[in-house]
């Protein structure tokens, strides 16, 4: 009977263990460098944004039209348009800064990337809802680099299968690097802040399949 009972004992502590291990938080596939830019590279790409061409597309979500709380804009290179959020934003020739962090990206981490898309919030109350970089365009396999200028400001990361929450400050010269295959287990957002008063730009660098929209 003792001997038996032990027995029973150990299965129990095995089953208990195997669980424990199965429940292990997940963590978020990313890098995050910070200070990537220095105050020279952060300055040129703050001041080459004044002349940015953005604008503020409305999004029509259930039956409702609503302009995108943010203004942004996508470079890319020919034949790399985006349909993002339901959008299709044509690519906007490269400025040069902007080309030159592409450059950078691509030496300092073999980070291939052929369009950007620039997202400029003024201040706490523009924001950026949850969702995934997940469109049928990107390259399978690529990395999404995230650059900061500007205010600091909260980035949430949610596992949507354990619905774990993972909260990140992204400061002025920072680099997130989002790396595959991130964005089919996790969402990202930029929640509102009201005593971030000033702007933030953000500059998400992506590889696409060129001519995906063309057929
Ligand atoms: O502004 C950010 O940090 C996030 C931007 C983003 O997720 C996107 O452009 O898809
Ligand atoms: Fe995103």
């Amino acid at each position: 009977m003792q001997q038996q009972g032990f027995g029973f004992e150990d299965i129990g502590h095995e089953a208990k263990d195997e669980g424990a291990a199965q429940q292990q938080t997940p963590r978020p596939p990313i890098t995050l460098i910070p200070g990537y830019l220095n105050q020279a590279q952060q300055g040129a790409l703050i001041d080459e944004a004044e002349h940015y061409p953005f604008s503020r597309p409305a999004l029509t979500l259930f039956g409702r039209t609503h302009p995108i709380p943010r203004r942004q804009v996508w470079f890319g290179d020919d034949g790399c348009d985006y349909l993002y959020s339901g959008l299709f934003i044509r690519a906007e020739p490269w400025p040069k800064y902007a080309l030159r962090l592409r450059q950078k990206l691509q030496r300092d981490f073999g980070l291939v990337s052929n369009g950007v898309l620039v997202n400029h919030y003024r201040d706490g109350s523009d924001t950026m809802g949850w969702h995934s970089d997940d469109e049928a365009e990107i390259v399978p396999g690529s990395d999404i680099a995230s650059v900061t200028l500007g205010a600091s400001r909260s980035f949430f990361l949610r596992h949507t299968q354990s619905n774990t929450k993972v909260e990140l400050m992204l400061n002025s010269g920072d680099l997130l690097i989002m790396h595959w295959p991130m964005q089919s287990s996790w969402q990202h957002a930029l929640p509102k802040r009201a005593k971030v008063t000033q702007p933030r730009l953000n500059l998400t660098y992506r590889h696409l399949i060129p001519h995906f929209h063309q057929g």
